[in-house]
């Protein structure tokens, strides 16, 4: 029986067609009507300070995320300014941005909004992964990360030899070690980015296109779907960057293809492994069901660690690159001394262990990762069942000391927020909380040496069971690319900072075993060097040329 035959006889089809034209745009602006009214007076978020504007609708953070962009993390930090510790971003996510929460509110048992992953899904999908990451297992793969590390340096000094002129934006070496570290851990597989003519820029360039679609694909998600049915030819020639992003993710999942069929086809032998790597220990592990063990899943898998540790840990060496460089007659004058002492043959690999207890070089590393922030963007949780309590802490409070005292008064209760609500946080706005951190924008490790209790105000690497699983690793590259550089390497002054043509006049004593100098290239300031938008993971203001450096070998 079809449609027509139901309705009554005066009704005939192109009469309901007509009735129904008449009645949509009614109901379309009642049902609009409603939806504001519920999200601005009804909802239980209702009472919820914020822009009336965000409450009502997420084209709100849309305009400051993706059309201005990459800048709604400054405009939280200007909201919660105006209207205090808690916020509403946008109809169904609150925003709190006091240091002493963040702990509480990463605690276990929430669910990540960003990655849609249940919860025991996700424990299990980590615990495969944990032992990799652990601190005896990156110490274990010390000489797979120092062998790498080695390979950097000794690219950096054939480049002072031949091309002194030429400045590089050290965020491709450091991505290009990275990437390489990765691959070696991951498949026991060395890529040689290090070794590259452009470090492989173009696997760099296609992981930084891939976040920043992400922040598209987060607001419209079915463009990700579109651009991924794209005949591939036809998405390179409109993205030949995201272009790039796929082909490095469809080299994962062949490079995984070729582990998995050699293990099933009793050809493991032929697989040369030098060392354990995660994924044959993923494909063989009875702990997974096999739904877990398929290609996709796995490369998925893959997928997450290059992109998750690449481009971080980059972006910290680079900023500890800019910082050591432009402070070279104080901190790094500091670190040289400490590295010299303790490391008397340079040409000597030093245990991970002995690194770590070296005080100022422990200090820089961590200041390092707490101006490059991890990920920029906020991390969002949800408690399913449980009502969430916050009330802001004294630390919270005295930033707001210039407030008039009845408007701070109003701040000080206890907010009450049903289970099952979106909250965030953002790493950015502990790392630049100036009553944590005093003068926050200045790269000081010695506040890190002053006796405060600060570590637990460190947040890049989140917190939680979803916190990051590299950070070990993340250390450990951050200790040898430090210490390894360092050692040998000396600096100069920045390129045109007295007028002065590059090398002319500096006399300086070279340290033992020195290799060459570095020095900034002109013009590159510490803009360069700090976010200015937000893609994700942060990147500098557009049209910055990045931090880059003249290297010159003696
Ligand atoms: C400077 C270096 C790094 C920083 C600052 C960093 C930061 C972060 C942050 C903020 C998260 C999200 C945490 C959360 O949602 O609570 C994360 C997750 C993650 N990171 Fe890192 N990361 C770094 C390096 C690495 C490295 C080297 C790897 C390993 C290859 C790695 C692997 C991961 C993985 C697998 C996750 C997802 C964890 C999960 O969902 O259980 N990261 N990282």
């Amino acid at each position: 029986m079809t449609l027509t035959e139901l309705l009554p006889e005066y009704l005939t089809s192109s009469s309901l067609t007509h009735l129904l034209l008449i009645a949509i745009p009614p109901l379309l602006v009642l049902y609009t009507i409603y939806v504001a009214i519920y999200r601005l007076y009804l909802s239980p978020l209702a009472s919820i300070p914020g822009p009336r504007l965000a409450a009502l609708t997420q084209w709100y953070e849309f305009y400051y995320d993706i059309i201005l962009p990459g800048q709604f993390v400054f405009k939280t930090v200007e909201l919660h300014k105006k209207y205090g510790p808690i916020i509403r971003v946008n109809p169904w996510e609150v925003h709190i941005s006091d240091p002493d929460f963040y702990r509480e509110f990463l605690p276990a048992g929430t669910s990540s909004v960003v990655s849609t992953v249940p919860h025991e899904l996700h424990k299990l999908r980590r615990s495969a992964l944990v032992h990799f990451f652990s601190t005896a297992s990156v110490r274990n793969l010390q000489p797979v990360i120092e062998d790498r590390v080695d390979a950097l340096l000794a690219r950096l000094r054939e480049h002072g030899k031949r091309k002194k002129q030429t400045p590089i934006d050290m965020l491709h070496p450091f991505s290009a070690l990275a990437y390489d570290i990765i691959n070696e851990y991951a498949f026991a597989k060395a890529e040689h980015a290090v070794e590259h003519p452009t470090f492989r820029s173009d696997i760099t360039g296609g992981l930084n296109t891939g976040v920043q679609y992400g922040k598209l694909f987060q607001h419209i998600p079915i463009l990700l779907t579109t651009l991924e049915r794209l005949p591939p030819k036809f998405l390179a020639s409109i993205s030949p960057a995201y272009s790039s992003f796929l082909s490095t993710c469809e080299s994962i999942t062949s490079q995984i293809t070729e582990i998995s069929q050699k293990l099933h086809s009793n050809k493991g032998d032929d697989l040369d492994l030098s060392h354990p790597t995660i994924f044959h220990s993923l494909l063989t592990s009875d702990a997974l069901p096999p739904s877990e063990k398929t290609i996709p899943r796995i490369a998925d898998e893959g997928r997450v660690l290059i992109e998750a540790g690449g481009l971080t840990i980059a972006w910290a060496l680079t900023i500890a690159t800019f910082h050591l460089l432009h402070q070279r007659d104080t901190t790094l004058r500091k670190l040289q001394a400490e590295l010299r002492a303790a490391i008397p043959d340079a040409s000597e690999s030093t245990p991970l262990a002995t690194l770590e207890r070296l005080p100022y070089l422990k200090a820089v590393v961590k200041e390092s990762f707490r101006l490059s922030l991890g990920s920029s963007s906020r991390i969002t949780r949800v408690a399913p069942d449980e009502a969430l309590r916050f009330s802001p802490s004294d630390i919270c409070l005295q930033s707001y000391r210039d407030d008039p005292k009845e408007v701070v008064e109003k701040y000080k209760k206890e907010w009450v927020l049903p289970p099952g609500t979106e909250v965030s946080m953002t790493s950015y706005q502990i790392s630049a909380n100036e009553e944590v951190f005093p003068d926050a924008k200045a790269f000081r490790p010695e506040r890190w040496l002053e006796g405060k209790e600060l570590d637990r105000y460190l947040t890049s690497f989140g917190a939680g069971p979803r916190a990051c699983l590299g950070m070990q690793l993340a250390y450990a590259e951050m200790y040898l690319v430090l210490a390894k550089t360092w050692r040998v390497w000396e600096a100069g002054e920045q390129v045109g900072a007295t007028g002065e043509e590059k090398g002319a006049g500096e006399k300086e004593e070279r340290g033992s075993q020195a290799v060459g100098k570095m020095r900034l290239a002109e013009g590159v300031t510490q803009r360069d060097a700090e976010m200015g938008v937000d893609w994700f993971i942060p990147a500098p203001y557009i049209g910055s040329q990045g931090v880059r450096v003249y290297l010159e070998s003696y």
